[in-house]
């Protein structure tokens, strides 16, 4: 009889790759973010990634991060990769979910969390870590009961050919 096969990838592992693969479909040119919500039973209930709302052309809208008008910058347009996968969702509520994500939440998004309903945050990278903006969520996820912590890295490598 034959054994299971062993080297399968955890649900983190799955979920967090999910994430990381959705964000390789953001146009930004300097942080690409994939997010990926899960139920409590581990199924997958939506994704997203950060790009500019339907109807907005990648081509047509700035993507450039200064400039002394704010009109010209990607800031005012672009849609959150968490804000994304939230609204993506179609299918009711998402109450009691958990939330992958590749780069820690900003406020704005974990607003969007704690008022969806997400009661679970685990996040890859945390590159603006010490601004006001991921303190913010920080407090606010705190004040909420979400829970957050940092996915664990287990370093292996997934070749996948397209
Ligand atoms: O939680 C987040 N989710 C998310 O999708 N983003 C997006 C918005 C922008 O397109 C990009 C951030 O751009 P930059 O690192 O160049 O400032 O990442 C940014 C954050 C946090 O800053
Ligand atoms: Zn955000």
């Amino acid at each position: 009889m034959a054994n299971k096969r062993e080297d399968y990838i955890s649900w983190d592992e799955y979920f967090m790759g999910v994430a990381i693969l959705s964000g390789q479909r953001s146009k930004d040119p300097n942080t690409q973010v994939g997010c990926c919500i899960v139920s409590q039973d581990n199924k997958i209930l939506s994704m997203g990634y950060n790009g500019l709302p339907t109807g907005c052309s990648d081509e047509e809208f700035p993507w450039n991060r200064e400039g002394e008008d704010p009109l010209e910058t990607k800031y005012v347009y672009t849609v959150h990769s968490e804000l994304n996968a939230i609204l993506n969702y179609r299918g009711g509520s998402l109450e009691g979910a958990k939330l992958y994500v590749s780069l820690f939440p900003c406020n704005e998004c974990a607003k969007a969390i704690i008022q969806s309903g997400i009661k679970e945050v685990i996040y890859d990278c945390n590159k603006y870590k010490g601004t006001p903006s991921v303190a913010a969520s920080m407090r606010m996820f705190d004040a909420a009961g979400v829970k957050y912590h940092p996915y664990k890295r287990t370093g292996r490598k997934i070749e996948i050919e397209l």
